[in-house]
């Protein structure tokens, strides 16, 4: 089997992949803050011949996640963001200091789409650009839905935005403090999303397609007017490209990949962009 873990600064997410069939057998979360104690709910090292990693958390939780599992496990490959990979340039001052789950993002998603945003909703949200061709523009850093919450201190950090929720209930005023956090939370998350891939399309002259991932992708999605495509597993999918170790992964088919999402008109999307100006 092979464990592929994606370490973010909310929740370590880890999936166990079958080698011969490239399924995926079993998958889990577990809270970064805490430790990796026993019994939680972690996969059997056991059954786990290769190891494949990318993580933001501190150095100090990858070292000692990396010691553990060098004892167990032969094959231990800790993704880094750098510099060129697989066609794609890094548009980073400092490669190196690109966030490796954003890099791992844009690898995939150059994969599927030969140039993309990508979007990645998690413990912050992050937009990242890279041109057709492979050029990495760098990308945007945005407080996620939780951060947001957290940051008002009005104890509504437990309550979630309910992902299946109508995206025009979500536009209506709130009736109380926790309809009011979540109504502006999620629509400080999706115009600045909207207005973004819109600003940058404009600048480069191009539409790109529009990929969502990150534990919030499902809620962020319901109130994009863009068309997009949701590929929960799109970190995953960068390490998969990095360290292919299945047939299928050799062949350049990534697991859960979606279908290349269509593209708006640029003319639609300046038109948009010029509208959202006049308000
Ligand atoms: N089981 C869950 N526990 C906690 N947060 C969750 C869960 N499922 C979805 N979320 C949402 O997903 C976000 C964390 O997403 P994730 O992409 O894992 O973040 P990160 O990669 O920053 O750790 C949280 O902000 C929360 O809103
Ligand atoms: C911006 C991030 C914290 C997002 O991480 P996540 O929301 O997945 O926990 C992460 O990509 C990161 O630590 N980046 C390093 C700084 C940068 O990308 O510029
Ligand atoms: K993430």
């Amino acid at each position: 089997m092979i464990l592929d873990l994606d370490i973010g600064n909310t929740l370590s997410k880890w999936r166990l992949k079958d080698v011969a069939s490239s399924e995926i057998r079993s998958r889990g979360a577990v809270w970064t803050r805490e430790e990796w104690r026993p019994g939680a709910d972690i996969p059997d090292l056991d059954v786990v011949e290769a190891v494949r990693i990318s993580s933001v958390a501190r150095e100090s939780v990858l070292r000692d996640t990396v010691t553990l599992l060098r004892r167990q496990v032969g094959v231990v490959h800790v993704a880094r963001s750098t510099s060129e990979a697989l066609g794609v340039s890094c548009g980073y001052d400092e490669p190196g200091r690109l966030g490796v789950d954003r890099w791992m993002g844009v690898l995939a998603g150059y994969q599927l789409t030969g140039g993309c945003c990508s979007v990645d909703c998690g413990s912050a949200i992050t937009m990242d650009f890279v041109l057709p061709g492979g050029r990495h523009l760098g990308g945007y850093i945005i407080p996620g839905l939780r951060l947001m919450k957290e940051s008002l201190k009005l104890g509504t950090r437990n309550v979630a935005i309910d992902p299946d929720s109508e995206a025009d209930e979500l536009l209506a005023p709130g009736r109380n403090t926790v309809e009011a956090v979540n109504h502006g939370i999620y629509m400080s998350a999706v115009s600045a999303v909207n207005r973004i891939y819109s600003e940058v399309c404009d600048r480069e002259g191009v539409a790109l397609p529009l990929l969502l991932t990150g534990g919030d992708a499902r809620v962020v999605s319901r109130g994009l007017r863009i068309p997009h495509a949701v590929w929960p597993d799109m970190v995953y999918a960068g390490l998969e490209t990095c360290y292919p170790l299945t047939a299928a992964e050799r062949a350049g088919r990534l697991a859960g990949a979606p279908l290349p999402p269509s593209v708006p008109p640029l003319e639609k999307v300046r038109a948009g962009l010029a509208f959202s100006m006049l308000l």
